[in-house]
């Protein structure tokens, strides 16, 4: 599972509830933005907002935001994270795993009908409400990775879905790693195939007498190989040289050790 994990989504989504249920299961520490707020700036959200306004409030989220981006967690914001452009920044650049909590309108005042700690709850009408909750859906999916509904879900099952849905991204890593650990053997086991192949060769011009470096086949040998992968974007003339070097020179040193 990634080291960082950010939930963001609409007031009410779940993002505090799932995020410290999500951290005590994986043994993770857990953020809240809110509280970090509450805390930088030693009085509520609710009294903040009162005496300097959402814009004062937008400003200080974001340098609460990048100091909780300093060490490894499991991070709940506050719903309003996504609506400044450095902020969604901030995000995409810490490289972190961002889920969205979604959730629809109606669940999200059904879940907040008797809440008091949301300013914006109590200042905006109805209308004003749903406009930023409209406002603030694309945003929220810009900066997540993933998206979980979570209408109708209890937090535990919630929890449960982000951590198959997180340790699944891990398990595909792992197996695209093993993917790359056995390629590499497979390549090791041809070069060893190719310098048994060059020990006949050896032998053969011991006997012979030819000369072990010919300048002609070296260049045929590269221009061959560049004809033939002309169409394979990750084999730039400039990989096979450096490839067919190391071959080469492998090889010579072989041969001269053997013919003497
Ligand atoms: N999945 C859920 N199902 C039902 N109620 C929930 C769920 N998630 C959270 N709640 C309730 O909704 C309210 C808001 O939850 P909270 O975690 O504070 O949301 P957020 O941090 O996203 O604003 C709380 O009363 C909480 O118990
Ligand atoms: O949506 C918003 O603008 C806000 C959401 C709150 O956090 P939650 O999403 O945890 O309720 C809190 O940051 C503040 O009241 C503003
Ligand atoms: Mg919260």
């Amino acid at each position: 599972m990634a080291d960082t994990i950010i939930l963001v989504g609409f007031m009410g989504a779940g993002k505090t509830t799932v995020g410290r249920q999500l951290a005590k299961t994986t043994s993770k520490k857990f953020l809240d933005l809110d509280d970090a707020f509450v805390e930088d700036a030693g009085m509520t959200i609710n009294e903040f907002m009162e005496e300097k306004g959402e814009q004062a409030f937008r400003q200080r989220e974001t340098a609460v935001l990048e100091r909780s981006l300093k060490t490894s967690a499991i991070i709940s914001t506050g719903g309003g994270i996504v609506e400044s452009k450095e902020n969604r920044q901030v995000i995409a650049d810490s490289k972190t795993t961002v889920v969205f909590l979604q959730a629809d309108f109606s669940t999200v005042l059904q879940r907040l009908s008797s809440d008091t700690d949301r300013p914006l709850l109590r200042q905006l009408s109805m209308k004003a409400l749903l406009d930023r909750f409209e406002y603030r859906q694309p945003l929220y999916r810009s900066v997540s990775d993933s998206v979980i509904m979570t209408k109708g879900k209890a937090p535990d099952k919630i929890v449960q879905e982000l951590t198959e849905m997180l340790s699944l991204k891990d398990n595909s890593l792992v197996s695209l790693r093993s993917e790359i650990d056995s390629l590499d053997r497979q390549i090791l086991s041809l070069i060893s195939r190719r310098l048994n192949v060059v020990k006949e060769v050896a032998h053969i011009k011991k006997h012979s007498g030819e000369s072990v470096i010919q300048e002609n086949r070296m260049q045929q040998i590269r221009l061959a190989l560049k004809e033939e992968f002309k169409t394979d974007a990750n084999l730039t003339d400039n990989l096979i040289d450096r490839v067919v070097d190391l071959l080469t020179t492998t090889s010579i040193a072989k041969e001269q050790k053997m013919i003497g």
